[in-house]
């Protein structure tokens, strides 16, 4: 694979960027990649585990002389970190994004981003409920999408190398506008991480199944379905925050699904379950026959290490 960038700087050391890092050292996609992470600590970890080339003290420094810069921190400090960088950006620079949520991402960095520089948000279909430098690995982009969410009248050759970058990580790219990306991934991601989180809350409320039975008796199914909500609260926190309205109608078509299947059980309607369950078993079956699942390759199956 050829070099697209001479210089990447990642702004914000977690799991994104440390996958990122080593994901383009793997293809040789970057002549040099330096960093910032906001807490010492973070950069202590990176600085020691030789993540980056350099790491900076502070955002300003690191995206000074870089030719792509790309954002890997909560959705909720991207507009903060995009206000603090923007006068140090390179003319001809490009600045991307990780971000889960595109609509208030796109809303709150654009304006920050000066004349001359290309703004190419994106976000990688890959993760893991692990956060922090040590939890990157280079496979995690393997096979998996990354959706690329060009504003109108974008540089095209900007979109092109950002595209090539992801390409590069092993991802499949994709483009889509900022609301659709939004609603497909309250379906597909984040009301799933909500329902998650919730599913261990009721456990905890049941505090005699908590303090033995759900860690002698967790079945994989418990496991399998509470997986994602060992994630990071503050990433998590943000999404909903910043993807409010497609969450919200998201959550409302569950409860009534919910519901319809609560009904059933109260009044004994096994066809109403044995129907739904093959129908939505069937969906469920393309999508592993499609590779988008657990069965693809990494999928949730980075490194088990602490933040
Ligand atoms: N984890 C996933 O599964 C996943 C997948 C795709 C996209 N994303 C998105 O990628 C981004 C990063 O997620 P992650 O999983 O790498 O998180 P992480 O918690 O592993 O890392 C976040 C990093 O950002 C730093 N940070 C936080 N606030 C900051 C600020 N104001 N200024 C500078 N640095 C700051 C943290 O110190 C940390 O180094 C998020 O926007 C998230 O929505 C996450
Ligand atoms: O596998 C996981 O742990 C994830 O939650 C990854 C996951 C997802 O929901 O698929 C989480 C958030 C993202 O923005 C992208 C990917």
């Amino acid at each position: 694979m050829t070099q697209i960038y001479n210089r990447v700087a990642l702004i914000g050391l977690g799991l994104i960027a440390s996958s990122m890092c080593h994901a383009m050292r793997r293809a040789g996609l970057a002549g040099e990649i330096v960093g910032y992470a906001r807490s010492a600590e973070t950069r202590a970890i990176a600085r020691e585990i030789n993540l980056c080339d350099h790491v900076y003290d502070s955002a300003v420094d690191a995206v000074k002389d870089a030719d792509l810069v790309v954002l890997c921190v909560p959705v909720g400090a991207m507009g903060a970190v995009a206000a603090e960088i923007g006068p140090a950006l390179k003319p001809g620079a490009t600045v991307s994004d990780v971000g889960s949520v595109k609509r208030t991402v796109i809303d709150a960095v654009a304006p920050h981003i000066p004349q001359g520089v290309h703004f190419v948000p994106a976000h990688p279909l890959a993760g893991t409920e692990h956060s922090g430098p040590r939890s990157g690995f280079a496979e995690l982009f393997d096979n998996r999408f990354c959706i690329i969410v060009p504003a109108e009248g974008s540089d095209r050759a900007a979109v092109g190398r950002v595209s090539d970058l992801w390409r590069g990580m092993g991802s499949n790219v994709d483009e889509m506008d900022p609301d659709h990306h939004d609603l497909v991934l309250a379906v597909t991601s984040h009301t799933p991480h909500l329902i998650a989180y919730t599913m261990v809350g009721v456990a905890d409320d049941l505090s005699r199944v908590t303090d033995s039975e759900v860690i002698k008796y967790s079945a994989a199914g418990f496991r399998d379905f509470t997986r994602i909500a060992a994630s990071d609260p503050t990433m998590w926190r943000d999404v909903f925050l910043n993807n409010k309205d497609a969450t919200l109608e998201i959550l409302g078509r569950f409860t009534e699904e919910l519901f319809a299947l609560q009904r059933a059980i109260r009044q004994g309607d096994g066809d109403h379950l044995f129907d739904y369950f093959t129908h939505t078993r069937a969906i469920r079956r393309s999508i592993v026959e499609a590779g988008q699942d657990t069965d693809a390759p990494n999928f949730g199956r980075g490194p088990a290490k602490p933040k």
